[in-house]
């Protein structure tokens, strides 16, 4: 599949010939916002590099990361959860991911396995029909089903030395998930802690996602993006639809963004995590400038709003609220960059940026063509 462009062909130079039998290709997530998309995209690569909230619609641009093993070469392309459009953004993120669909080798339709199977996942396998790559369902959430404790053995059972083997078998997977972020020097997603990759129980609210996925002949797997459970068996099921091919990206890579632009996401995050409902959507981040220094990095960003009300908020009594997100941010940053960082944050108001498309580019959202 030819996904490069002459900007992922400027580093070619630096990466190796793969090994005989080596696979790639590019992945394609997709599903309703909300159903653990990017949570499951940083577990795969081993570093939080799509941010994540219970916010829906939480991701806006496609993002790929990247995995690479010994036997293969995995590009995840996550993807804006796909809903009605209301407004200029919402029908940039829909258009995005419709040509995310037809540019990928696999589509990986993730589905809230919390819940049943509703109108919204039917509107995606709807725009799915006709589509000729191979697709796999992925029930996410399995952690999270209701009665699952009742459903799966209880893990108390068996001796203290069966429970050693089971945290040392944890040790060891966490290992292998986080090799990439720790060839990449980075320090890995939080909940990078992977559980044993036992195979998981069906459940009840399975059934109307097994019938959603045989009226279309697909592939199902199960797993948690949240406790790593299933992943294991996901992973190997993704590379089996893959062609044989080469490394599309140096195999320390785990994404294919700037690092500017996570910087941005990571405090948007922030944004989203500490106010009030009615903030998030209009919120953008532009970092104005990144001055790497011997000890420290120093960032200046700009949160931008769309209404003055809005400001208020943004900053908190005394400035509190301000103070808040740019300390949890500076947290997170410090992880991406491995360092300290020294963030200083302003806002504005810049009315009406979604419903500009010149704005929307200018702030960073791709309107793929
Ligand atoms: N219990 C549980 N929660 C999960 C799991 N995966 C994701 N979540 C939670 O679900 C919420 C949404 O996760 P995201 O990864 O932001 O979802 P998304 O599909 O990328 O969302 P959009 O960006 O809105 O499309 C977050 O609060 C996650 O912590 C899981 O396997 N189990």
């Amino acid at each position: 599949m030819s996904e490069l462009n002459d900007h992922d062909q400027a580093g070619f130079g630096l990466i190796p010939a793969s090994p005989p039998g080596f696979r790639s290709g590019f992945v394609g997530i997709i599903g309703r916002p909300n159903v653990g998309k990017s949570t499951l995209m940083n577990y795969l690569v081993g570093q939080k590099i799509a941010i994540t909230s219970p916010v829906a619609q939480t991701t806006r641009n496609r993002l790929r990361g990247i995995l690479t093993t010994p036997t293969a070469q995995l590009i995840f392309v996550d993807t804006p959860g796909i809903h009605k459009p209301h407004h200029q953004l919402g029908k940039v993120l829909v258009k995005n991911a419709q040509v995310a669909i037809q540019s990928v080798d696999v589509l990986l339709f993730v589905v809230d396995g919390s819940v049943e199977a509703g109108g919204g996942d039917r509107f995606i396998a709807n725009l799915l029909t006709h589509c000729q790559i191979p697709i796999i369902l992925g029930i996410n959430k399995a952690d999270q089903q209701p009665g699952q404790d009742e459903v799966e053995a209880p893990e108390s059972e068996g001796t203290g030395d069966a429970d050693a083997d089971k945290q040392q078998s944890d040790v060891e997977s966490k290992a292998s998930n986080t090799k990439n972020a720790d060839k990449a020097g980075l320090t890995p997603h939080p909940t990078a802690i992977r559980k044993q990759d036992t195979p998981l129980s069906p459940h009840l609210f399975d059934r109307s996602y097994q019938e959603l996925a045989a009226s279309q002949q697909w592939n199902i797997a199960k797993f948690s993006a949240l406790t790593g459970e299933g992943l294991e068996a996901l992973q190997q099921q993704l590379i089996q639809h893959l062609q044989p091919g080469p490394y599309y990206y140096p195999p320390d890579l785990v994404t294919d963004q700037p690092e500017r632009f996570i910087m941005g996401e990571l405090i948007r995050e922030q944004v989203l995590l500490l106010t009030r409902e009615e903030v998030p959507h209009s919120t953008a981040i532009g970092i104005d400038r990144v001055e790497e220094e011997p000890t420290i990095t120093r960032i200046l960003a700009t949160i931008y709003i769309e209404r003055s009300s809005q400001k208020g908020i943004l900053i908190g009594k005394g400035g509190e609220m301000l103070k808040a997100i740019g300390s949890a941010s500076r947290q997170q940053i410090q992880k991406l960059v491995a360092g300290k960082v020294y963030l200083e944050l302003f806002v504005k108001v810049q009315p009406k940026w979604r419903q500009s498309s010149a704005r929307l580019a200018e702030l960073g959202y791709r309107v793929e063509p």
